[in-house]
C-alpha cells in the first residue's frame, strides 16, 4: 500500500472484519471488474483530517504518527466501505403524494395521472406554494437520513417549477445552501424539462426554446448546475425535444444525464450514447439497439429499481445484460414523491439483487465507485485509497451479503464524511 507519511493520523479505524476498499482506476467499472471490490481482511485505514493517508492490514506502520487527539475506531466484526454514492435524486420538493399511491392501486397508471394533471403537476404546486425555508428543512431530514442510511453524497435536482423559473432557481438555491450546511456533499443538476408546463401544452417546442435560450444560458452562467437532464419518454418531452435542450446544455459546459426509456422504448439510450451523456437512468423500456450503444459509448445506467417497485410494474431493467454489454451500471434511490418516496440506499442494494439479479459485489461497485463516474467524482470519492476524501461507512454486519440479505432496516454503525464521524447507533 502506499502511505503518506507527511500527516499525522487524525483517524484510524483497525481490526476491521471486511474492508471494501473499491481500489482500482478511476473510471467506471464493467463486466467482471464490476466483481472486484478490494477486499481486505483484518483491514486498517488510517486519514489525517479529510484525505486518507493508509490503507492497508494488521497494524499501522510505524513511520506513521498518529495525533494526540486521534480518533481510534476498533471495526472488530463490521464491515466498511466507501460512503455511498446516492447519484439521482428529486431531494427538493414540496408536499408528498400519498393518495396517488391508492390511485395506482386501483390501476392507474403514473403517465395517466401526470397526464390528467397530477403527479408531478401536483408536487409542482406545492413546491411553489413553499418557502425557502420550508423547502430546505424538509430536503435536509430527508438528507439526514440518507447520511444515517451511509450515504456521504447526493445528487439533487430541481423540476418541480417547470416554467415558473423562480421556482425552479428557489430549488438550486437550496441545494447550493445545503451543500455549504450540511456534512453530505451535494451535485446539482437542472432538470428544467421534467414535464410540459400546461401552458405550453399546445405547443411545446415554446418551452424547449425557453429551455435552451433563457433558463439553461442562466443556469450555467451563475453556476447553478454541473449536469443537466431531460425527463425523456412519451407524453413529455421527445427524442428530438430531448436532443436539443442536452445539446444546448452541453454547449455552455453542462454534464449530460437523460431520464432515459422509464416506461416506453422511445429511443432515449440511443441519444444518451450519440450525445455522449454521462449516464442514462432508468432504462426499464430501453432497447437492444440502444444498450448496445451505450455499451459502445460508455454511457453509464443509473437504474432505479425501488421505482419500478413502486410502480408495480413487472418488467426491470436488463441488468445482466447490461452487465453482459459492458455497460457500467450504478443504482441509486430516485428518492422523490411520486415514484420512489425513499431515501434508503441500502433497500435499493437489496432490490439490486432480488429484481435486478446483481451480485452483492456488482452492487457494491453499483453504488460506490461507478456512482462516483455518474457524478464526475471518481478522482475524488467512491474508493477508499490514499489522497481519496475520507468518507466511509461503517455497517454492523460480518459480510457484504448479509447488508444486502438482511433487509428493510439500517446497518449503519459509523459514517466518517470528510473525516468527521457521525454516530449512527442511536438513529437506526
Ligand atoms: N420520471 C420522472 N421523474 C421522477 C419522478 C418524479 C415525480 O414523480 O415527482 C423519476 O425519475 O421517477
Ligand atoms: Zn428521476
Amino acid at each position: 500500500m502506499v502511505i503518506d507519511m507527511d500527516e499525522k493520523a487524525t483517524l484510524v479505524i483497525k481490526n476491521i472484519s471486511n474492508l471494501i476498499t473499491m481500489r482500482g482506476p478511476n473510471r467506471p467499472r464493467k463486466k467482471e471488474e464490476m466483481s472486484e471490490i478490494g477486499l481486505i481482511k483484518n483491514g486498517i485505514i488510517a486519514a489525517s483530517k479529510d484525505k486518507i493517508i493508509y490503507v492497508g492490514n494488521g497494524e499501522l506502520p510505524k513511520d506513521i504518527e498518529i495525533a494526540q487527539d486521534a480518533k481510534i475506531i476498533n471495526a472488530q466484526g463490521k464491515t466498511v466501505t466507501p460512503g455511498l454514492i446516492d447519484s439521482h435524486t428529486h431531494l427538493v420538493h414540496g408536499g408528498s403524494r400519498e393518495y396517488e399511491l391508492f390511485k395506482k392501486l386501483e390501476g392507474k397508471s403514473y403517465l395517466d395521472i401526470l397526464n390528467s394533471g397530477g403527479g408531478i403537476y401536483d408536487t409542482v404546486e406545492s413546491t411553489k406554494k413553499a418557502s425557502f425555508e420550508e423547502l430546505l428543512k424538509k430536503a435536509e431530514k430527508s438528507l439526514n437520513r440518507m447520511l444515517s442510511y451511509g450515504v456521504t453524497t447526493v445528487e439533487a435536482k430541481n423540476g418541480y417549477g417547470l416554467d415558473d423559473f423562480n421556482t425552479e432557481l428557489k430549488q438550486l438555491e437550496v441545494i447550493k445552501e445545503l451543500n455549504r450546511i450540511h456534512p453530505v456533499d451535494l451535485v446539482p443538476t437542472f432538470l428544467g424539462a421534467h414535464a410540459v408546463p400546461k401552458k405550453y401544452e399546445d405547443d411545446v417546442d415554446k418551452f424547449v426554446d425557453i429551455l435552451i435560450t433563457e433558463m439553461i444560458p442562466y443556469v450555467s452562467e451563475k453556476n447553478l448546475a454541473k449536469f443537466c437532464d431531460v425527463f425523456c419518454e412519451k407524453g413529455v418531452f421527445s427524442v428530438d425535444q430531448s436532443r436539443k435542450i442536452l445539446s444546448a446544455a452541453k454547449e455552455r459546459g453542462l454534464f449530460l444525464k437523460i431520464h432515459a426509456d422509464e416506461i416506453e422504448p422511445l429511443g432515449g439510450a440511443e441519444l444518451a450514447a450519440e450525445l455522449g451523456c454521462v449516464s442514462a437512468d432508468h432504462l426499464v423500456g430501453a432497447s437492444d439497439e440502444g444498450l448496445k450503444k451505450m455499451a459502445q459509448n460508455n454511457v453509464i445506467a443509473t437504474l432505479l429499481p425501488t421505482t419500478t417497485f413502486f410502480l408495480q410494474s413487472e418488467k426491470y431493467a436488463k441488468a445482466r445484460k447490461m452487465i453482459e454489454l459492458g455497460i457500467p451500471i450504478a443504482l441509486s434511490t430516485d428518492y422523490n414523491p411520486g415514484s420512489s418516496p425513499t431515501e434508503n440506499l441500502q433497500l435499493v442494494m437489496t432490490f439490486g439483487a432480488l429484481k435486478l439479479h446483481m451480485n452483492p459485489r456488482e452492487i457494491i461497485t453499483s453504488v460506490t465507485i461507478n456512482a462516483a463516474c455518474a457524478l464526475k467524482l471518481e478522482d475524488k470519492i467512491g474508493s477508499l485509497e490514499v489522497a481519496k476524501k475520507a468518507d466511509m461507512a461503517i455497517f454492523d454486519v460480518p459480510n457484504i451479503e448479509y447488508l444486502i440479505y438482511h433487509f428493510g432496516v439500517n446497518h449503519t454503525q459509523t459514517v466518517i464524511k470528510n473525516g468527521e464521524v457521525y454516530d449512527m447507533t442511536s438513529v437506526s
